[in-house]
């Protein structure tokens, strides 16, 4: 019996996580390795998956944003060094503790604190990560002092371990490396800083996809790889960069629901904002907004149909869309690619993105609880997770 009951699903080609990871592996200096980043449930893929993928392929750790979503990774029995990137609570470290997951801190008043929460029932230490502010304006110290001071605190606290320092890039994304050359020098002059204390320095990170891609030598101990592990690239210029080719791992598909042409016009959708035109075949989809299909692609947007593209009939429901298939005949049941190659033809995430004027990293981000995820392998179905139905 299938485990979902609508013919909506994102297809997740696990043989491209791997294909992705392995092409930076190859791109990275040897001692350098890979922390896959499966924040955001894996950037809408499945963290679970996704991050077995990745350890399997040759990820050292994995890195998420919340705790939370490293408690699902551990449930799911991964034992691998698991990041949290954020900030997290302090009372939630007797909760890192338990799950021996790694935390970021950037506040001494935050360390004193955790370290006595650990110290009172005397819990098992916590790794951190030391998060240096070098131009993102997210988290972390800003000054040598501040950075001297928070390694001083967590060397006085006994249950806490400085397991690594990093800072993240606000523009490596971009051609004028101006901005990322300064956070890189100032990143370096912090790890100078520490040397001239005589402090050994932990695990040393700065990298994210983009920066892995144009500067490669800057991998330190390890990089964060994120949007590359799932075969999308930063921005346009790092697509036609070229240093690196990729392959998307994701497909949302769906089927006909219903067909229908007619001799009068007619019109479709709310605000009956498109008029279908006598013998125009309009096709009706099982998808809507509350999936995370935007509202924005009314009337814009388009999907694949026997390989060729096809406009959306009026505006995107929450739970339906309409196509018009023009002169085309279809058939219920007929699969219909929205994201994805179908043929000769491609709707890329970055298409998708443009379309609702944003960037790719939040399209599949978007695609939510409602859409059953099928684990693909040699381009067979091995796994099928489904956030609605399934823990
Ligand atoms: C701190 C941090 N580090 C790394 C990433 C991954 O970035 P990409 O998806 O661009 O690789 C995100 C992030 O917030």
């Amino acid at each position: 019996m299938k485990s979902f009951c609508r013919d909506t699903w994102v297809e997740v080609d696990l043989d491209a996580i791997r294909a992705n990871l392995e092409t930076f592996k190859r791109h990275l200096p040897e001692k350098t390795g890979i922390m896959a980043v499966v924040k955001a449930d894996g950037y809408g893929h499945g963290a679970v998956h996704v991050g077995k993928e990745a350890l399997a392929s040759g990820a050292d750790s994995l890195a998420v944003a919340l705790l939370d979503e490293a408690l699902i990774l551990r449930r799911a029995g991964i034992k691998a060094p698991i990041l949290v990137l954020g900030y997290t609570p302090v009372e939630s470290i007797v909760t890192a503790s338990e799950l021996e997951v790694e935390l970021t801190a950037y506040s001494v008043e935050w360390i004193t604190e955790a370290n006595d929460i650990l110290q009172k029932n005397d819990h098992k230490p916590v790794g951190i990560h030391v998060k240096t502010d070098t131009g993102m304006g997210r988290l972390g110290v800003r000054t040598k002092k501040d950075l001297l001071a928070l390694v001083g605190a967590l060397e006085e606290s006994p249950k806490l371990k400085w397991t690594g320092i990093f800072t993240h890039f606000a523009c490596a994304d971009e051609p004028d490396t101006t901005h990322v050359r300064r956070q890189h020098d100032l990143f370096q002059s912090f790890l100078q800083a520490l040397r001239e204390a005589n402090k050994a320095l932990p695990t040393v990170h700065c990298c994210n996809t983009a920066a892995a891609i144009a500067f490669p030598d800057w991998g330190y101990d390890t990089i964060r790889l994120g949007i590359g592990l799932y075969g999308l690239y930063p921005s346009l210029y790092m697509k036609e960069r070229a240093d690196v080719t990729l392959a998307p791992a994701l497909a949302l598909k769906t089927r006909i629901a219903h067909v229908k042409k007619g001799d009068e016009p007619f019109t479709v959708s709310y605000g009956a904002t498109y008029t279908a035109q006598p013998d125009e075949w309009i096709a009706t989809l099982p998808i809507g907004y509350a999936d995370g299909y935007s509202r924005l692609l009314s009337n814009r947007g388009e999907v694949l149909y026997n390989g060729s593209r096809y406009p959306i009939a009026g505006r995107v429901c929450m739970d339906q869309i309409m196509v018009s298939l023009n002169s085309t005949e279809a058939d219920v049941d007929d699969e219909v690619v929205l994201y994805g190659k179908q043929g000769d033809e491609e709707i890329s995430l970055d298409e998708i993105a443009d379309l609702l004027g944003t960037i790719n990293y939040e399209v599949p981000c978007m695609l939510n609880y409602r859409i059953p995820r099928l684990y693909l392998r040699a381009q067979k179905v091995t796994d099928v997770f489904h956030p609605l139905t399934m823990k």
